[in-house]
């Protein structure tokens, strides 16, 4: 399968590792000094476009790609206000999209994981579910695309939450999201369910950027070849 990589910074690196050991190849690696090269002519010279960039920059490449009618695995976060709008214009384009928060199959099971805890745990009112997630310094948004997704996944079973708050302070009716930044931290998160008795935590720690980047060209190769959006959970299997 032949790759373009929209972002090479820690990730795309990463990925481009990953896709080598695979047997893939490489033919497009941008970054913020060669812009000019991310046009229609290169992209259409790879199968699937796995774009990796951050928060300001993932909107517009997304935009630019499915214009050009790419394939595109996108793991960028901090955007997600405008996901929908994103999916239109893949539909609109006859593109094929997938976008994950987490690619790592760890993470992914452990949104399962968290979600039938709280299913489990809503009706014992004496816990109160927080969650902290911590990242190296040079992570730009906070809280992380996976908090985000398992704080959703314990908003569909309590419903009396109006939503999360990112902040060290707890807030009445809100479900508590505490965002640290301690180096080399890959990625740490934890869900915890407190009461005066005792506490039950569930903890994912990546050690390194292996899971997510292995996750990204698992799903390259799941999507090279067709059209439409799909998830991790597709996929996954799960
Ligand atoms: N979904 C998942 O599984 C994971 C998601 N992420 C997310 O991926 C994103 C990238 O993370 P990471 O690789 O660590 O970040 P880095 O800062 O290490 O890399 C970002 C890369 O994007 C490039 N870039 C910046 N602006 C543009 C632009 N306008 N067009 C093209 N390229 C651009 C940068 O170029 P330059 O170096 O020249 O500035 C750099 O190569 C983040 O949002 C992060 O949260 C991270 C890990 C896993
Ligand atoms: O920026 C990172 O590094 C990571 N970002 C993703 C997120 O925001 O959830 C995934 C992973 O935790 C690493």
């Amino acid at each position: 399968m032949k790759i373009a990589l929209i972002g090479y910074g820690k990730m795309g690196k990463a990925i481009e590792e990953v896709a080598l050991e695979r047997g893939h190849e490489i033919v497009l690696k941008i970054d913020e000094n060669n812009l000019s090269d991310f046009n229609k002519e290169n992209i259409d010279k790879a199968d699937v476009s796995i774009e990796f960039t951050g928060p300001h920059a993932a909107y517009d490449n997304l935009v630019k790609l499915f214009t050009f009618g790419a394939t595109v695995v996108s793991g960028s976060t901090g955007w997600l206000d405008k996901l929908q709008e994103v999916q239109a214009l893949c539909k609109e384009k006859n593109a094929a999209f997938i976008y994950a928060s987490n690619f790592s199959v760890g993470v992914n099971l452990f949104f399962e994981l968290n979600k039938k805890l709280a299913q489990l745990m809503h009706p014992h009112k004496q816990y109160t579910v927080t969650m902290e997630e911590i990242h190296h310094t040079q992570k730009k948004d906070a809280p992380s695309g996976t908090a985000i997704t398992l704080a959703e996944g314990v908003l569909e079973t309590y419903k009396e939450l109006d939503g999360w708050v990112n902040s060290e302070e707890p807030q009445q009716g809100k479900l508590q999201i505490v965002s640290k930044r301690i180096d080399p931290a890959p990625g740490t998160h934890t869900i915890k369910y407190t009461s005066e008795i005792d506490d039950i935590v569930i903890i994912h720690e990546a050690h390194n950027r292996k899971g997510f980047a292995l996750g990204a060209v698992v799903a390259a190769e799941f999507l090279n070849g067709k059209k439409g959006i799909y998830t991790m959970k597709e996929v996954l299997g799960l």
